[in-house]
């Protein structure tokens, strides 16, 4: 009976697979049962392989992220043509690695769809391809496997090193670097314009991620009551996010700040209204009166000291009755959402953990987070934003 039904479920998901346009979801409950069949396949994969090799499988999962570091850093994917194919031995000439150690990075990177081998040449496949045709993606897989694959990989030895730091110095990421305690993620990138833009890019690429779309804040935020209000992007990057705004509400006025404002980093977006500003968030804010203070995806980057620190440098600035606006992801409690977006959230607490000692928050401790700071600040609830793994907390200056 079992045999029976693992040789037809092994067979309908095969002829599933022929037709791969069959799996994409058109309506909502086949958008359900997509959910659903993602949370359910790595349980299937556990069950069919058994604990142990389950076990032995997971902890040496990080193996496979070593192509992708490899390609990455030789600038693999730009050297393959994209209709067509080069041999092993010109591909070594470009990038300068040797032959021998090119065939066995590339051939275990075939293992996970990236590219592919035609008459002993290397090709591309459609998932390799995207490391060309995207370069927003390209800085995505640049920043996870220059920054945090090294950071994860040392931070046993920093928690041991460090207990309980809170120092975005004494993390996974010093060590890795050969500089232990002396310098933190964005320090390093600071000193190098070409990777403060691409780590604006890496993040406009993350924004682009189902449930984590940029128009989720743009649409579950009242901005139009705001008028002719001003909103100042805190650690704003690149300006995407304030684009996005900015494009549905045209009247607004915003200002991006960020403590890189090298000049690579503005980006021209047609149409808008926005300012450029250098800014450090320790320090007090100089925009004064603004209406709402935005902070995306700035505060998970820190411990709750150095948090605290920035809420409290924004005070001097706030009018009564001023918002400070988090878009950032709540920390579920256990098994309470998808197995699926539990790890995605509990993953970017390890990096941020790894590379910044900063961490994601549940709801309570983001309440938490603003008594401490200041008991003038009023916590107005955290709520998701629509059709997002986002959230959207607030909290009025009552000055
Ligand atoms: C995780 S990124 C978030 C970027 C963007 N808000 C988003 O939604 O993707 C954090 C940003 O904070 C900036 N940052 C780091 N330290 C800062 C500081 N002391 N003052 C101002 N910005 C800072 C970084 O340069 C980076 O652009």
């Amino acid at each position: 009976m079992v045999t029976n039904s693992l040789v037809s479920l092994a067979a309908a998901v095969r002829s599933a697979l022929a037709k791969p346009q069959s799996l994409s979801a058109s309506s909502a409950e086949e958008q359900e049962a997509r959910l659903d069949l993602i949370d359910l396949l790595p349980e299937l994969n556990a069950v069919l392989v058994g604990d142990i090799e389950y076990l032995r499988e997971l902890a040496w999962s990080a193996v496979h992220v070593l192509p992708v570091a490899a390609i990455n850093r030789w600038g693999v994917a730009k050297l393959v043509p994209v209709h067509g194919d080069i041999s092993y031995e010109e591909l070594a000439k470009a990038t300068g690695v040797s032959e021998s150690i090119l065939r066995r990075t590339l051939r275990h990177a075939m293992t996970s769809r990236l590219f592919c081998e035609r008459n002993g040449r290397v090709a591309h496949t459609p998932t390799s391809k995207l490391l060309v045709e995207n370069e927003y993606l390209a800085a995505f897989v640049d920043l996870h496997t220059e920054v945090a694959f090294k950071s994860l990989a040392h931070t046993t030895d920093a928690l041991q090193k460090w207990p309980d730091s809170t120092s975005p110095r004494e993390v996974g990421y010093s060590i890795a670097v050969g500089k232990p305690g002396e310098i933190s993620v964005y320090e390093d990138l600071a000193k190098d314009p070409a990777r403060t833009v691409n780590f604006g890019r890496a993040m406009q690429f993350f924004s682009s991620g189902e449930g984590y779309e940029v128009t989720s804040l743009v649409e579950g935020y009242p901005w139009g009551k705001l008028g002719k209000g001003t909103v100042v992007d805190v650690g704003g990057a690149n300006g995407f996010a304030s684009a996005a705004i900015s494009k549905a509400f045209p009247d607004l006025k915003l200002i991006v700040q960020d403590i890189r404002m090298v000049g690579e980093i503005k980006v021209d977006y047609p149409g808008t209204n926005i300012e450029w500003m250098q800014h450090d968030y320790f320090t007090p804010q100089p925009v004064k009166d603004a209406d709402v203070y935005l902070y995306r995806f700035v505060f998970h980057n820190q411990y709750d000291d150095k948090a605290t620190q920035t809420l409290r440098a924004a005070i001097p600035a706030l009018k009564k009755g001023a918002r400070i606006l988090i878009n950032d992801e709540i920390l579920p409690e256990p098994g309470k959402i998808r197995w699926r977006n539990e790890r995605a959230v509990r993953g970017l607490d390890a990096i941020m953990l790894a590379c910044m000692s900063g961490h994601e928050r549940g709801v309570s401790e983001w309440e938490e987070l603003f008594k401490q700071a200041d008991s003038r600040y009023k916590f107005l609830g955290a709520a998701p934003a629509p059709n997002s793994k986002m959230w959207l907390i607030e909290a009025e200056w009552t000055g």
